[in-house]
C-alpha cells in the first residue's frame, strides 16, 4: 500500500503545499526557517497518504481474489491493526479491526479483507461508518451467508484534546444474516477474545 513517489498527483502537492505554508504562518510559525522549509511538502505527501483510500476501490479488491470454494463455516481475520483519521478534528484514531464472515460458494484471499480495512481507513471517517462500509462492502461483494465487523479503536481526539480521556477505547460493531443470531455472534466474540499462536 506505500504510495509510489512516481504517482504523486505534482499539482494537488503544489496546492496543499501553498495551504500549509499559509498554515504554519497563521500558527505563528516563520515557514522559512530552515527546519520548516520543506514540512509544506511533507505534509502535503503525508496527508495524501493518509487518505490514499479515496483513489482504490475495495469491492475491486475483493474481486481480484474471489474463489470458488464449498467451504462453508466461519472465516475470522482478527486483529488487523489500522490507523484512521476523525472527518471532525482530522485526527488520528486507530486499534484493530476483527472481520468474519461465513461463505456462501466463494472464499477470498485472506490479505484483501487487511486491505478493505486499509481503503476505508485511509480516508476521513467516523468508526461507525467505517464500521459499516467494511461490512456492506463484503456482504455486497462476496454474498457471504453473513458478515460481522468489530473495530476498538482510540481516539487522538478524545486523548490530546478535548476531554482529554486517555484510556477509553471505543467499540463498534455491525453485521449481516447469519450473524444476527446471538449464537453465531458468541462464536465469533470468543474466538476474538481468544489468544492464539
Ligand atoms: N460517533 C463518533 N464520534 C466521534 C468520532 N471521532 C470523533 N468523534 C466525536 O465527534 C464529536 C464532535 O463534537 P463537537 O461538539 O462538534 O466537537 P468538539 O467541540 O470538538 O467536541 P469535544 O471533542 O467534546 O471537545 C466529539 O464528541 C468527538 O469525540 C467517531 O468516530 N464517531
Ligand atoms: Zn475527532
Amino acid at each position: 500500500m506505500n504510495q509510489n513517489p512516481m504517482e504523486w498527483n505534482e499539482e494537488k502537492i503544489s496546492k496543499l503545499m501553498g495551504h500549509y505554508k499559509e498554515i504554519l504562518s497563521l500558527l505563528g510559525e516563520d515557514p522559512e526557517r530552515e527546519g520548516l522549509i520543506k514540512t509544506p511538502e511533507r505534509v502535503a505527501k503525508a496527508m495524501l497518504t493518509l487518505t490514499r483510500g479515496y483513489e482504490m476501490d475495495p469491492k475491486e479488491v475483493l474481486n481480484a481474489a474471489k474463489f470458488k470454494e464449498p467451504y462453508s463455516q466461519m472465516v475470522i481475520v482478527k486483529d488487523i491493526d489500522f490507523f484512521s483519521m476523525c472527518e471532525h478534528h482530522i485526527l488520528p484514531f486507530y486499534g484493530k479491526a476483527h472481520v468474519a464472515y461465513i461463505p456462501n460458494g466463494y472464499i477470498t484471499g485472506l490479505s484483501k479483507i487487511a486491505r478493505v480495512v486499509d481503503i476505508f481507513s485511509h480516508r476521513l471517517q467516523v468508526q461507525e461508518r467505517m464500521t459499516l462500509q467494511i461490512k456492506e462492502c463484503i456482504q455486497e461483494t462476496l454474498n457471504p451467508l453473513g458478515v460481522m465487523v468489530v473495530i476498538e479503536a482510540k481516539h487522538m481526539c478524545m486523548q490530546m484534546r478535548g476531554v482529554e480521556k486517555q484510556n477509553s477505547v471505543t467499540t463498534t460493531s455491525d453485521f449481516t444474516g447469519a450473524f444476527n443470531q446471538a449464537k453465531t455472534r458468541e462464536e465469533f466474540m470468543n474466538l476474538i477474545r481468544a489468544r492464539h499462536l
